[in-house]
């Protein structure tokens, strides 16, 4: 079976408030970044499934005729895209050498990588193909990056099975999918997430897809059009840690104290909406610093929180320590548990200020830029619109 050549791209993300909760049925806002993965998919003819990530020195190929016989005998194009097929995630932990315990990074990828791809073709011949990815985002750093990577997969694949059309036209450089289309990739996406997060709540997936920022509540999502322009410094702490864990964390926490937990996600519930409302509030009359003192003090209320959850790190106190210091105020940002916090710049904040924390930040060993917000959702692109050292990686043999 010959399929097309596709090269995609989708941004990764930060919540600003809600992480967890949304996980249990909480409202989130996040927003996408403008740090994205790209994923090429190219039609070989070597009767072999190849892929290459890079990012997490990850390597490697299967021969078609091996992969087939994972397919469950029953398998057939499957219209149920909220819950995994057990029997195809058996047989594929199986295939590539795990039968219990958490899965580690290379694991994970590839496991979603091959679910995704037996789920999108399983039903037909499979095709030979190369899929090299390669990502801006750090990995497991609470940025999104397992979302980004699975919306990349998803679009790629749909596409290049000709599930989805292929938007990009002779005089485009870049181009997205409709509505319909796009909501198929979100929900492909989700599978992928649920292979490395265990029980995700979809948010990440949504702002990969849709791209800008977002207001999530229970799998419903709604765009936030009109929002003011933030100034976010990202710091990645670079300690390591697992989104699946965190989030198996915070169940077990909620399991044993239900009533000491729900009020604290009630409240962080409230604290998104609150966020919202002063949002909104600044596009629709003057910016005011009483405006920037709230969406202050709801970060510092949420860290707060998050760290009631079990989902801090003494890193990312450090983190909130430093930046008060300057004036500034922060939050851990996607699972915690180290990876990732923001802090929020106010528009009056001088360069001289943002370098010099940025430099206090750098000498605690952290990775630190200020970023801007609210990138494309998930992309077509032809190879003239991809910067070319990122083309050169996702070409290496
Ligand atoms: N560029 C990439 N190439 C291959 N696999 C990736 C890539 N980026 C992410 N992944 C997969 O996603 C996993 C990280 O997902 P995880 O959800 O723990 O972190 P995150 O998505 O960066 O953070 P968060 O979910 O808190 O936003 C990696 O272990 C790997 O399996
Ligand atoms: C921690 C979490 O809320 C956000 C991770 O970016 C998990 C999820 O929503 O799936
Ligand atoms: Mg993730």
């Amino acid at each position: 079976m010959q399929v097309r050549d596709v090269l995609v791209s989708a941004p990764g993300k930060a919540i600003l408030h809600g992480e967890h909760a949304v996980v249990h049925g909480k409202v989130a806002l996040a927003v996408s970044l403008n740090l994205r993965t790209y994923l090429c998919l190219k039609a070989t003819t070597g009767g072999n499934l190849c892929v290459n990530l890079p990012n997490i020195d990850t390597f490697l190929s299967w021969d078609l005729s091996e992969l087939k016989h994972v397919i469950p005998p029953v398998s057939g194009r499957r219209d149920e895209l909220k819950l995994l097929d057990p029997d195809l995630v058996r047989r594929l932990r199986e295939f590539v050498g795990v039968t219990n315990g958490n899965l580690n990074t290379s694991q994970m990828a590839t496991l979603s990588f091959l679910y995704l791809y037996l789920s999108v073709f399983g039903s037909g011949e499979l095709p030979s193909l190369t899929v090299s990815v390669w990502s801006e985002l750090p990995t497991g750093a609470g940025l999104g990056s397992s979302a980004a990577y699975s919306v990349c997969l998803a679009a790629a694949l749909l596409c290049a099975s000709g599930a989805i059309s292929s938007p990009l036209n002779d005089w485009d450089h870049t181009a997205r999918w409709c509505q319909e289309e796009l909501e198929l990739i979100n929900s492909w996406a989700f599978q992928g997430e649920m292979i490395i997060h265990g029980n995700p709540s979809g948010v990440d997936n949504a702002v990969g897809t849709w791209g800008g920022m977002l207001r999530f509540l229970a799998g419903k999502i709604i765009p936030l059009s009109r929002v003011p322009l933030l100034r976010i410094l990202l710091t990645n702490t670079k300690v390591p840690r697992s989104t699946k864990v965190l989030v198996s964390r915070v169940k077990d926490k909620i399991n044993k104290f239900p009533s000491i937990m729900a009020p604290v996600l009630d409240s962080v519930d409230a604290i998104s909406c609150t966020c919202e409302k002063v949002l909104s509030e600044m596009t629709s009359e003057p910016i005011t610093g009483e405006h920037y003192n709230a969406l202050e003090e709801l970060f510092d209320i949420n860290q707060h929180h998050l760290n009631v959850m079990g989902v801090g790190h003494p890193a990312l106190d450090t983190l909130c320590r430093v930046t008060l210091a300057k004036g500034l105020h922060s939050k851990l940002t996607g699972a915690g548990g180290g990876g990732c916090g923001i802090t929020l710049l106010r528009p009056e904040t001088s360069s001289a200020v943002v370098q010099a924390t940025v430099q206090d930040l750098k000498d605690c060993g952290f990775d630190c830029w200020e970023t801007s917000i609210g990138g494309p959702g998930v992309q077509q692109h032809a190879p003239v619109s991809v910067k070319e050292e990122i083309l050169e990686v996702l070409n290496r043999d």
